[in-house]
C-alpha cells in the first residue's frame, strides 16, 4: 500500500486576457481583464489513476470565459461577472463542487481631447488593477451554493513629501536607524476586503463599485491627511475608516511595502542636506519594509 495520497487539488486556466468594447452609438467602453479560473470536484482519478473522463479541459474554460463575456452584460462589473464564471461551471457540470476565479480590472481612462471627454480614446494612467476572487461552493443542488467574495485594489503607487515621521521604537544594539519627525513616506497599496454575504441572490443589491470607489478614496485620503507615526497607524486608520463606514464588509487586509527614500549625505562635499535642509534624497528599491494587517469587525454582542 503506497504510503501518499492527493491532499487537495485544483486545476484550470490562468492568464486568460479578455477585452470587451461595449459600444453605444459612437460612445465607446472598454474592459481588459486578466481571469484565472480554478475547479475542485471530482478530479482524484485524473491524478492518481490516469483517468481524463471527468477533466474538463482547461481549454474549454478558457473558451467558455469568452463566450460568457459574449453573452454578459456585466463584463465591467467583475464581482458580477466572476459570479456568472463560477455559477455556470457549478451548475453544467455535476462533478464540480467549488469553483474559484479571480478576475483582475486593468485601467483604461478615458481621455479628455480639446476639453471634452473622448468617446472611444482611452490612456492607461497608472498599473493600479482592480481585482475580485469569487468562490462558489455547492452544498446540494446546483442552485444550493454558498458565495464568498473579495475585491480590491494592487499596486497603487502613492508618496508624499512631508506629513510622516517615524521615532520612539525600539532601540538595541543592532540598531542604526536614525529617528526622524519628517521623511518622505511612499507605498504600493493592496488592500483587499470581504463581503458578508449570507446569500447569492443578494449580491445584486451590493453597490461594488461604489464600494471600490469609496475605499480607494478613503486610503489616498488618510494616507494624504494623516500625519504619520508609521505606516502601521497610518494602515490601521484607513482600515476602520472603511470597515466603519461599509457595514457590508468583513474585514480589511492591507499590504503596504515601506518603499524608503533616504537621504543622500552631502556634508562629504560641504553641503547642508540634514533636518530642514534635506531635499535630495535616493530611492532604494530593495530591501523594502513590508507592513500587513487584517482588520476585522468585532462580532455585535447577541
Ligand atoms: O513606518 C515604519 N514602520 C516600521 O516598522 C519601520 N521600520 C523601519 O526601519 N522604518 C519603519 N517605518
Amino acid at each position: 500500500m503506497s504510503g501518499v495520497y492527493l491532499k487537495e487539488q485544483s486545476y484550470g486556466k490562468d492568464q486568460v486576457r479578455l477585452v470587451k468594447v461595449i459600444r453605444t452609438g459612437k460612445w465607446h467602453e472598454i474592459v481588459e481583464l486578466t481571469i484565472r479560473v480554478l475547479l475542485e470536484g471530482d478530479f482524484a482519478d485524473s491524478y492518481t489513476k490516469a483517468d481524463n473522463s471527468l477533466i474538463v479541459a482547461t481549454d474549454t474554460m478558457k473558451n467558455t470565459i469568452y463566450i460568457l463575456a459574449k453573452q454578459s452584460s456585466n463584463v465591467n462589473r467583475i464581482e458580477i461577472f466572476a459570479t456568472e464564471i463560477g455559477q455556470h461551471f457549478i451548475s453544467t457540470y455535476s462533478h464540480v463542487s467549488k469553483a474559484n476565479v479571480w478576475i483582475s480590472k486593468h485601467k483604461w481612462t478615458r481621455m479628455l481631447v480639446n476639453g471634452k471627454f473622448h468617446d472611444h480614446s482611452f490612456l492607461r494612467d497608472g498599473e493600479d488593477t482592480r481585482n475580485t476572487k469569487v468562490v462558489i461552493t455547492k452544498k446540494g443542488g446546483p442552485k444550493d451554493v454558498t458565495i464568498e467574495i473579495e475585491s480590491g485594489l494592487k499596486d497603487m503607487l502613492v508618496l508624499k513629501t512631508t506629513g510622516s515621521a517615524f521615532y520612539g521604537f525600539l532601540r538595541d544594539k543592532y540598531t542604526t536607524l536614525q529617528e526622524t519627525n519628517d521623511r518622505i513616506l511612499s507605498t504600493s497599496v493592496d488592500a483587499t476586503w470581504t463581503y458578508n454575504i449570507s446569500n447569492i441572490s443578494l449580491i445584486s443589491q451590493i453597490p461594488f463599485d461604489d464600494i471600490f470607489d469609496s475605499i480607494r478614496q478613503i486610503t489616498l485620503d488618510t494616507f494624504a491627511t494623516h500625519n504619520s507615526s508609521s505606516v502601521q497607524a497610518t494602515l490601521y486608520l484607513m482600515a476602520k475608516i472603511a470597515l466603519e463606514k461599509f457595514q457590508q464588509l468583513s474585514s480589511i487586509h492591507y499590504e503596504l511595502p515601506n518603499k524608503h527614500y533616504f537621504t543622500y549625505d552631502l556634508d562629504r562635499f560641504g553641503l547642508k542636506n540634514t533636518g530642514k535642509d534635506t531635499d535630495i534624497y535616493y530611492p532604494v528599491a530593495d530591501p523594502a519594509g513590508l507592513i500587513t494587517a487584517t482588520i476585522a469587525r468585532t462580532k455585535p454582542k447577541l
